[in-house]
């Protein structure tokens, strides 16, 4: 069996009024790479070309910065916002995998994500919907035009989830979500760094919530593990937007779709990594959601959880180097990976 991501089109879904016969066919091939792959390349998603542009820019200006400007964006593990220096979050201990060597979770990053004030009608933890920095106001522009985009997207699919599930919608759960934007650029200084063992952008892991909306250079790095067991290379799509499944959708629909491991494992060309940018729009559900497996999808796999203890488990892990012991399907798939 060969490995494929399926291409959706999702613009009837995503133009106003589209029929109810131009929808049924989305919801079905949603519903096949959910279940098959758990990565799909989405296109007809309408972000314009000019804001995928804007964002790359902005992205460009900050990483540009010299390394001890970027420092001054740094903020304590526990918030999730600002900058993140290269080696400073290590995605394998989101799952319970230790790093095999230090040469994993080569990226740098900047976070911004959902606060409070974006949800006005609800009173919210401001610990769990942080205030957003800034570097600078081209940057915030570049970067909350695209947000505002990948944030319609995602519940768009969030939308479309529901319909090819059954349910009504998925309101309750996502009304007020923790949304996080994370901006990845994987480089390392030329020159500064002796590239010993196997080198990982970063670490294998699945992503943590229900929906993941991911913009990335086409450079190779990105890989997929097939469920034959083997990573495969994954780019998006000319005009496409990948997007994959996270924990928690894998949790409602008791693992009928696929929250699919992954990892970035960027190009050595001249002795440095290939440079690549991507940025991942994360949706993970209402802070207070307990999400469960769905009662039509047969004896449950797992036990319910709130968004907020199954995401502070997964971000003492990546972030406060704390081994999460409560991913045990997750991790036990990573050791059965072939290299
Ligand atoms: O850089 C990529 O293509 C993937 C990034 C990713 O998996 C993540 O940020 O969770
Ligand atoms: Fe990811």
């Amino acid at each position: 069996m060969t490995f494929h991501v399926p291409t959706v089109d999702i613009s009837p879904y995503v133009v106003d009024g589209g029929s109810p016969d131009a929808r049924r066919p989305v919801a079905e091939d949603i519903d096949f790479a959910c279940s098959t792959v758990g990565f799909i390349q989405i296109v007809g998603h309408g972000v314009p070309d000019d804001v995928i542009a804007g964002l790359a820019n902005a992205m460009d200006s900050f990483f540009g910065m010299s390394p001890e400007d970027k420092r001054a964006f740094i903020t304590p593990p526990s918030i999730n916002r600002g900058y993140s220096a290269p080696k400073s979050e290590s995605l394998s201990l989101s799952l319970g995998v230790e790093s095999a060597d230090r040469m994993n979770d080569f990226f740098e990053a900047f976070n911004v994500g959902a606060q409070a004030s974006d949800y006005p009608s609800v009173e919210l933890p401001e610990a769990d919907y942080p205030s957003n920095i800034w570097p600078s106001d081209e940057f915030r522009a570049g970067v909350e035009a695209y947000y505002a985009h990948a944030s319609r997207v995602a519940r768009t699919l969030t939308r479309i989830f529901a319909d090819a599930l059954g349910v009504g919608s998925f309101d309750d759960l996502t009304d007020h979500s923790v949304d996080a934007f994370r901006m990845n650029n994987y480089a390392l200084p030329p020159g500064e760094v002796h590239l010993e063992g196997e080198l990982t952008g970063m670490g294998a892991h699945t992503d943590y919530g229900i929906v993941t909306v991911l913009w990335a250079d086409q450079v190779a790095g990105l890989q997929v593990l097939g469920t034959d067991q083997v990573w495969h290379d994954v780019s998006p799509a000319d005009g496409a937007l990948l997007v994959n499944l996270g924990d928690l959708t894998a949790r409602l629909t008791n693992d009928r779709w696929m929250s699919t491991l992954h990892r970035v494992k960027p190009p050595i060309v001249d002795g440095t990594i290939q440079r690549r940018r991507s940025a991942a729009f994360f949706h993970d559900g209402n802070i207070d959601a307990v999400i469960a497996p769905l009662p039509s999808h047969g004896s449950p796999l797992y036990e319910p959880v709130t968004v907020a203890d199954h995401i502070r488990a997964k971000l003492a892990g990546s972030r406060g180097g704390t081994i999460n012991t409560a991913a045990e399907r997750e991790a036990a798939r990573v050791a059965a990976a072939l290299e």
